[in-house]
């Protein structure tokens, strides 16, 4: 011990499964008993034994993660970090290569529309921060067509309409907001960025948009709440964990610190396959993120390691209780097809999201927006569409794209990656940016289809007849999302 604090050589005497002590943030714990526990196995623990984790630990472990689950008796105390061995980190071309590219950045005034925070951020992130954002189910199919699919509908506009002021505010969930999109729910922010969720939570409030703050964030909820200001408004997307004790926790504790919607995510029973974050895990050798035991395949990816406790066996018959145990707006987030929106109203819950997970779940799931075109007309039938609110959210990149959705019906729609990208490309400026571009295309669209209002939009103005041909149909070639797209890639061969 030095001045009562623990010294490094004192933690690197505990470097085995027998005896496994790490450092976090200056502090030491015992994790021994904790390694055949972690959801992300113990491998990745016992890469870092005896030593200083704290990089690895920050971008995926919330900062109240030791404290809420590690026993008191386990946290050692400071650690002397003077006297800590800092490693020689091995020379990887591949990060020299784009420590280079950062050094060489586009200014972001050169970022013109959310597809170009997408190609900086390819060339800037770090490999698994980008093999994790980028990434969906299988061959990646449906992550395409997310966006591909708002190509199959046309505008109808209107002319010599009064489109001199043009207001884009709306509301959702009955908050007031100044434009109908949202910052979604995205695991992991600070794979992106050192601050992580906050970020979105500090463009959120600047643009008046509505955050909704994932349960697999990696800022703590507190933190992401406490950055929020005034009145700004959040969400809280959850998924439902096998212990119900915890799930009952955590929405209460939303509602306490006012959230205003509940999003119950229930397309991912399981995480989908997303091999480009298995392909960039498995290339980190100790990083073994498989639940269970070390011998079962460790490529799965970060995924797989945060979303061991999701449960199964969630199902119609628990709507009730969560009706019971909260006043906030319920919504279901993953919702697919017409038969479980109509489900969705007869059990009473406030609004869906009809989602694919931006197609990181099931592949060849169909897209939000066809599912939308789909659903209105199923609600207007039955005089339902009141009844509850309709969102939809996967490969909105336009604000061309936010206007059909609002046209076919929608009350509003997520966007995920491109705050991901403009914030690991260009922090909070970065998102800022991209939001500010929406609400300028945006506005422009809005005059050029002759509809000054929110309200003013409706099915007439579309032509969604590319839509009714499936999948056959003719979609334009979309060059920005293929120029900035990352091909899939077989395996590698051994250089020598
Ligand atoms: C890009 C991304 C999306 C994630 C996401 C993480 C990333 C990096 N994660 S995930 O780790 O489980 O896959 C979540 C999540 O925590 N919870 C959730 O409900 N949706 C999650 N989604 C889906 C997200 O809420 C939207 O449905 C999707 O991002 C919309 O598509 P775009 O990215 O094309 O806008």
């Amino acid at each position: 011990m030095t001045s009562g604090k623990l010294t490094g050589d004192a933690v690197a005497e505990h470097n085995s499964k027998d005896s496994c002590w790490v450092i976090v943030h200056g502090k030491a714990y015992d994790v021994t008993e904790f390694l055949p526990e972690h959801p992300g196995g113990s491998k990745i623990i016992l890469k870092y034994a005896g030593k200083d984790a704290t990089e690895e630990f920050d971008p995926i472990h919330p900062p109240d993660t030791l404290d809420k689950f590690l026993d008191q008796s386990k946290h050692l105390g400071e650690v002397d970090m003077a006297t800590v061995e800092q490693e020689e980190k091995a020379f990887d071309p591949e990060e020299s290569g784009r420590l280079e590219r950062v050094k060489r950045m586009p200014p972001l005034a050169a970022c013109y529309n959310l597809m170009d925070f997408e190609a900086v951020a390819r060339q800037v992130m770090k490999k698994t921060a980008w093999a994790y954002y980028s990434s969906g189910a299988d061959d990646e199919i449906t992550m395409r067509e997310n966006h591909a699919a708002f190509h199959k509908i046309w505008f109808r506009p209107r002319v010599l309409v009064d489109v001199e002021h043009v207001d884009l505010s709306t509301t959702m969930l009955g908050t007031k907001c100044s434009i109908p999109f949202y910052v979604t729910a995205t695991a992991l922010g600070k794979l992106g960025h050192a601050e992580g969720e906050v970020v979105l939570t500090k463009a959120a409030k600047q643009h008046d948009v509505i955050q909704m703050i994932p349960t697999l964030a990696s800022c703590s909820f507190d933190e992401i709440m406490d950055a929020a200001q005034g009145d700004q408004v959040q969400w809280l997307q959850l998924y439902v964990n096998k212990d119900r004790a915890i799930t009952e926790k955590i929405i209460a504790h939303a509602e306490k610190r006012g959230c205003k919607g509940l999003f119950i995510t229930v397309d991912a029973p399981q995480l989908g396959r997303r091999e480009k974050d298995m392909r960039s895990k498995f290339s980190d050798v100790g990083s073994n993120v498989q639940s269970g035991d070390d011998s079962v395949d460790r490529s799965q990816g970060a995924a797989r390691a945060i979303s061991s406790f999701i449960d199964p066996a969630l199902s119609w018959k628990d709507i009730p209780w969560f009706r019971s145990i909260t006043k906030m707006p319920i919504v279901l987030k993953g919702v697919q097809c017409v038969e479980d929106v109509l489900r969705a109203v007869e059990a009473g819950v406030d609004g869906v999201v009809l989602s694919n997970h931006g197609g990181r779940q099931l592949e060849t799931a169909r897209s939000g927006i066809e599912v939308l075109a789909e659903v209105m007309p199923a609600l207007r039938e039955r005089g339902w569409e009141k009844r509850i609110e309709v969102y939809v959210d996967g490969g909105v990149r336009r604000a061309t794209d936010i206007i059909k959705a609002l046209c076919l019906g929608a009350k509003g729609v997520g966007i995920g990656r491109p705050f991901l990208f403009a914030m690991s490309s260009y922090g909070l400026d970065g998102v800022n940016r991209a939001m500010q571009l929406l609400k300028d295309e945006m506005e422009m669209n809005m005059r050029l289809i002759g509809a000054p209002r929110v309200e003013d939009l409706n099915p007439s103005l579309l032509d969604t007849r590319g839509l009714q041909g499936g999948h056959a149909g003719f979609i334009p070639i979309d060059t920005l999302g293929l120029g900035a797209y990352d091909p899939l890639e077989a395996p590698r061969f051994n250089e020598k």
